[in-house]
């Protein structure tokens, strides 16, 4: 951080924001060392070591060093996100809303990519609830899709949409988060070289497409549906201000979220309609610069009917095959896209029904696989699911040196034992699909997630 200094105006502009406390802000970016974090997946428990607790995150916790997350099957079994640990507030965030967690709800992640935040939000839902993460970006919805797989839940679809998509999908969302593309400084001190491409035209470029997106998601907010808005940047441009041009442009409320004095974390207001929003300060909090705030709706939108009459008609010996690999079979829709079977929660056949009228969908629930005569070719997705039914599959539980062997695509030093499909995994939690033959294997580990990198960090 020696080399970088703060731009023109940064530190003006901030100086009048409360609880903004230059030196200490400035020393916190000069400091050599970095905060690592991570989240571990509820779903999946391990027993991973760690160095103390996220304060506003029950499953964040802190790692005194950064370890090669590369090299550690556990991280690629999704037993854990590496997570800044400011972005965690949004969980605690949506705890706070959250009273009664009997009433479904369908929520939107609109702006997903990598995933963090939709791992965050999925954690604290059940599955009953109905994740949507979305990502206007097409290069980017891969590494989307790959995270929430990884997670393993049943309850989550992935599209890639522009935000103006959504909006004939009127009083759809319960709650949605609009994790905003903003310019960045929040992440100054994990990358000091995204100093030099700030500038206060950039600040107002960010601001106007965040009122742009917002203006185009709002429709499909349910009333008293809740928006929570955050962004790692620090200007009031991007985030007081936008609160204000929320609560101005339409009939919105602020809704403020309890915080504990000892975390450091800033309370503050808007301007004109005072509405909250929460200040990250690096040297204040254990983590990255983040701001983030949550507003209730209390207008209708004009509610669209969603009832669907699609159903498909399904040969019931492949439907009996199928339910085999899955854990209470009962409770999931299964249905077919070209070739291969899917299975998402039953509750939530209909939002996918009308989700796919207006949406490109990449994800929807978990792919189990396609149907080869009686047998099933498993997809990667049902290996890294919850839903799998372990019972009636073979499992090979590798050591440390085979994941990597196996992860890495490369030959498995293993005796065989068993024959056919098995899930290879490691400290008993699934990495993927092998396929047991009496004189070798056949590592159907997905080509482009293997890992590349032949040197351990
Ligand atoms: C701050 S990042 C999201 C990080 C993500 N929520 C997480 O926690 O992993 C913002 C995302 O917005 C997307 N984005 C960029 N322009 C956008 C636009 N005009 N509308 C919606 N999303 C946009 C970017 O591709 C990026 O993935």
């Amino acid at each position: 951080m020696a080399n970088h200094t703060f731009p023109d105006k940064f530190l003006d502009n901030l100086a009048v924001e409360p609880g903004f406390d230059k030196e200490n802000f400035i020393e916190a970016h000069a400091s050599e060392s970095s905060l690592t974090s991570i989240r571990l997946n509820p779903f999946k428990p391990s027993n991973i070591k760690t160095d103390g607790q996220v304060p506003w995150c029950a499953e964040g916790f802190y790692l005194n060093e950064r370890p090669s997350f590369t090299f550690d099957p556990l991280f690629h079994a999704g037993a854990y996100y590496v997570q800044e640990a400011s972005s965690m507030f949004i969980s605690h965030i949506l705890y706070s809303i959250r009273t009664d967690e009997t009433e479904p709800v369908r929520v939107l992640d609109l702006c997903a990519a990598p995933g963090g935040k939709s791992t965050l939000l999925n954690s604290a839902l059940q599955s009953s609830d109905l994740l949507v993460a979305n990502e206007i970006i097409k290069t980017r919805v891969p590494i989307l899709t790959d995270n929430l797989n990884r997670w393993g839940t049943s309850n989550t679809i992935v599209t890639n949409n522009d935000p103006r998509d959504f909006t004939p999908l009127k009083e759809f969302f319960d709650i949605i988060l609009v994790d905003a593309p903003c310019s960045g400084s929040g992440m100054f001190r994990k990358d000091p070289d995204a100093m030099g491409e700030w500038s206060e035209a950039n600040v107002n470029l960010c601001h106007q497409r965040q009122e742009r997106i917002l203006a185009d998601i709002y429709p499909s907010l349910t009333e008293d549906g809740y928006l929570i808005y955050s962004t790692c940047s620090y200007s009031h441009q991007e985030n007081e201000d936008i609160l204000d041009w929320l609560c101005r442009t339409f009939d919105m409320e602020s809704i403020r979220i309890p915080v504990n004095k000892e975390w450091g974390v800033v309370e503050s207001q808007s301007a004109e309609a005072k509405a909250w929003g929460y200040r990250f300060y690096p040297g204040k909090v254990k983590g990255e610069g983040l701001f983030a705030a949550c507003l209730r709706k209390r207008e209708n939108s004009g509610q669209s009917n969603y009832k669907s009459n699609a159903q498909q008609k399904l040969p019931a010996k492949e439907l009996d095959l199928v339910k085999a690999y899955i854990n209470s079979a009962d409770d999931f829709y299964l249905f077919k896209v070209n070739d291969d079977w899917l299975a998402i929660n039953r509750e939530h056949k209909e939002s996918l029904n009308a989700l796919h009228r207006h949406l490109y969908i990449k994800k929807s629930g978990v792919r189990i696989g396609k149907l080869a005569g009686n047998d099933l070719i498993p997809d990667h997705e049902l290996a890294l699911s919850n839903i799998i039914n372990k019972d009636a599959i073979l499992s090979t539980e590798l050591n440390k040196e085979q994941a990597i062997q196996y992860l890495r695509r490369d030959n498995i030093d293993i005796q065989i034992t068993g024959k056919g499909w098995s899930l290879m995994t490691y400290e008993g939690h699934a990495l993927g699909w092998a396929k047991l033959l009496p004189n070798r294997i056949n590592n159907y580990y997905p080509k482009e997630i293997r890992i590349f990198s032949q040197k351990q960090e």
